[in-house]
């Protein structure tokens, strides 16, 4: 059965932990989907493990929904979730509506992200919500904001830690159905967790969360730079590389293919 944005909220009352991963093609997203992953996020780290970018900033919206419409034909059972890139929601409210509906009409996917929680940004995520586009927040490290924050933990000074929790409960307030919390102390993300009503999925971000999220190639060994809170499950790299090799050496061997 897939799974739905209520199922979501109903699992932070019953204390169901959320299971989070990114997906950037069909392949990857088909067995995560098969994996039992609740949350698939087009996330557009896709930018960096996908496209060779140094940041995430250069992704364009339609670079995105080229990809989601992808991990989409992959998926049977979980709830898709597409990021809004740099720059396509952040210039007004309208351009926010029109990116939103360009990747929920084109793509199929069932809600967008989006980064920050200023006052701005909590007036677009009540206008979308309002029209039927459900949106996921996510405040602390914001990777759209590197030139300002680069990639460290955030919140660590009491001004910084009130003002990440307000931001998370304006937004839960203005709509959001989950909020992801990034690299952000194990403590704030326990206290914004207890606080809010709607689901916290965490990266970085300690194990009191109501989820956690990684990018799908920090998991698989696959990034080039690896946060400090990924952890690589298999190095995929590792036997990629060794495949090749093997395959390369067989060739130039005459061993591959058989020749009877
Ligand atoms: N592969 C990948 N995984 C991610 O989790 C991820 C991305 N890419 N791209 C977008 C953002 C960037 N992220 C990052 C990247 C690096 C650090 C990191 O290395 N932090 C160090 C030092 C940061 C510094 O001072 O420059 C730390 O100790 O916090 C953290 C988060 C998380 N997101
Ligand atoms: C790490 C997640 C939350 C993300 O925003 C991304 O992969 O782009
Ligand atoms: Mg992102």
């Amino acid at each position: 059965m897939a799974v739905t944005i209520q199922q979501l909220i109903e699992w932070k009352q019953q204390g169901r932990s959320l299971v989070a991963l990114t997906a950037w093609d069909y392949g990857i997203a088909r067995w995560l989907d098969e994996a039992g992953v609740d949350v698939i996020l087009v996330g557009d780290s896709l930018a960096m493990v996908a496209l060779g970018h140094p940041t995430t900033l250069p992704v364009t919206l339609d670079e995105m929904i080229h990809h989601a419409v992808a991990v989409r034909r992959g998926v049977k059972r979980s709830l898709v979730v597409c990021d809004l890139p740099f720059l396509s929601y952040q210039e007004s409210i309208s351009q926010a509506i029109h990116s939103s509906g360009r990747i929920l009409k084109e793509t199929g996917v069932q809600a967008v992200k989006l980064e920050g929680g200023n006052p701005a940004i909590a007036e677009t995520v009540a206008k979308l919500t309002a029209i039927g586009i459900p949106v996921m927040g996510h405040v602390g490290l914001t990777p759209q904001s590197v030139h300002q924050l680069g990639y460290k933990q955030q919140g660590k000074t009491e001004e910084d830690a009130a003002r990440i929790l307000r931001e998370a409960i304006v937004l839960a307030e203005a709509g959001a159905f989950a909020i992801v919390l990034e690299h952000i102390p194990a403590d704030l993300a326990a206290q914004i967790t207890a606080k809010l009503p709607i689901p916290t999925i965490g990266i970085g971000a300690g194990p009191h969360c109501d989820g956690q999220v990684l990018v799908t190639a920090d998991l698989l060994g696959l990034s080039d730079r690896q946060p400090p809170f990924a952890k690589v499950y298999v190095n995929l790299r590792q036997v990629i590389m060794q495949a090749a090799q093997e395959f390369a050496q067989e060739v130039r061997e005459h061993r591959f293919p058989p020749s009877s």
